[in-house]
């Protein structure tokens, strides 16, 4: 199977800080890949350079064969790990935002998801619930026949049975042959979704494996493996 990202010698730091450490990486098309670390692990800021939102970095990063830039951007759809809405937007502004935005979106899927996550479309958004909010990102981000999803703590701050909603929608609604990166803290909810798992740790790559794999061979859950790899010092 091809790659759809390709990752060489990538390191990030914020002054003194080295956030990622010569990470080398391949992501296979059409896979689900949990990326995992602790905090400060470097997540965010992979995420944010794949996105092309941090553009200051050493190394090379491809996705689809292409150098990050416009051409990458049209082909990922991304969930950021905050609300970014415009005090002033209802639904329908932010709807014609991403149909001139992106060629890829689809109005009727998104007006499909708004329906199905029950969200009150003639209010202004700030006057929306957080977890409302929440979802109406999610169904823009899904509305989008993208490559590559890009989901950062899509279930962070939301309860249980929206996440269990929001981890079916994800599933139901990609594109089938798209690759999604997730990156999460809710490893117990998640781990029944990857195909493959990246392990970050203070911006290095410990683990990418194949996650059945991986279960087998330590004959563990995913949850067990992790808080093995990342147990504290006490
Ligand atoms: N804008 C910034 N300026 C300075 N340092 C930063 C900045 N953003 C991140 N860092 C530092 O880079 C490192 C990696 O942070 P990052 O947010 O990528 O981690 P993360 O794995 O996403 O963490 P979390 O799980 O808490 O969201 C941390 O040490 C963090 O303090």
């Amino acid at each position: 199977m091809d790659n759809i990202v390709s990752i060489k010698n990538l390191t990030k730091s914020y002054g003194q800080t080295q956030a990622l450490k010569n990470v080398n990486l391949d992501l296979t098309s059409g896979k689900i890949i949990g990326l995992l670390g602790p905090n400060g692990s470097g997540k965010t800021t992979l995420i944010k350079i794949l996105t092309g939102l941090l553009q200051q970095y050493e190394g090379s990063v491809t996705i689809d064969g292409k150098l990050l830039g416009p051409e990458t951007k049209a082909i990922v759809s991304y969930l950021p790990d905050q609300l970014y809405f415009d005090s002033w937007m209802k639904i329908n502004d932010l709807k014609n935002y991403f149909m001139d935005m992106y060629e890829d979106f689809s109005p009727v899927r998104f007006n499909e998801l708004i329906y199905q996550f029950q969200i009150p479309s003639r209010d202004l958004i700030r006057k929306l619930s957080k977890g409302n909010q929440e979802k109406l990102q999610l169904a823009l981000v899904l509305s989008r026949d993208a490559k590559l999803y890009i989901f950062d703590e899509p279930i962070g701050g939301v309860d249980p049975a929206l996440r269990e909603i929001i981890l079916e929608t994800i599933m139901n609604y990609r594109n089938s042959d798209a690759t999604i990166l997730l990156s999460t803290h809710q490893i117990y909810d998640v781990e029944d979704l990857f195909d493959e798992v990246i392990f970050l740790k203070q911006g290095e790559v410990m683990l990418h494996q194949n996650l059945d794999e991986l279960i087998m061979e330590k004959n563990k859950s995913l949850l067990e493996i992790f808080k093995e790899v990342f147990r504290y010092a006490r």
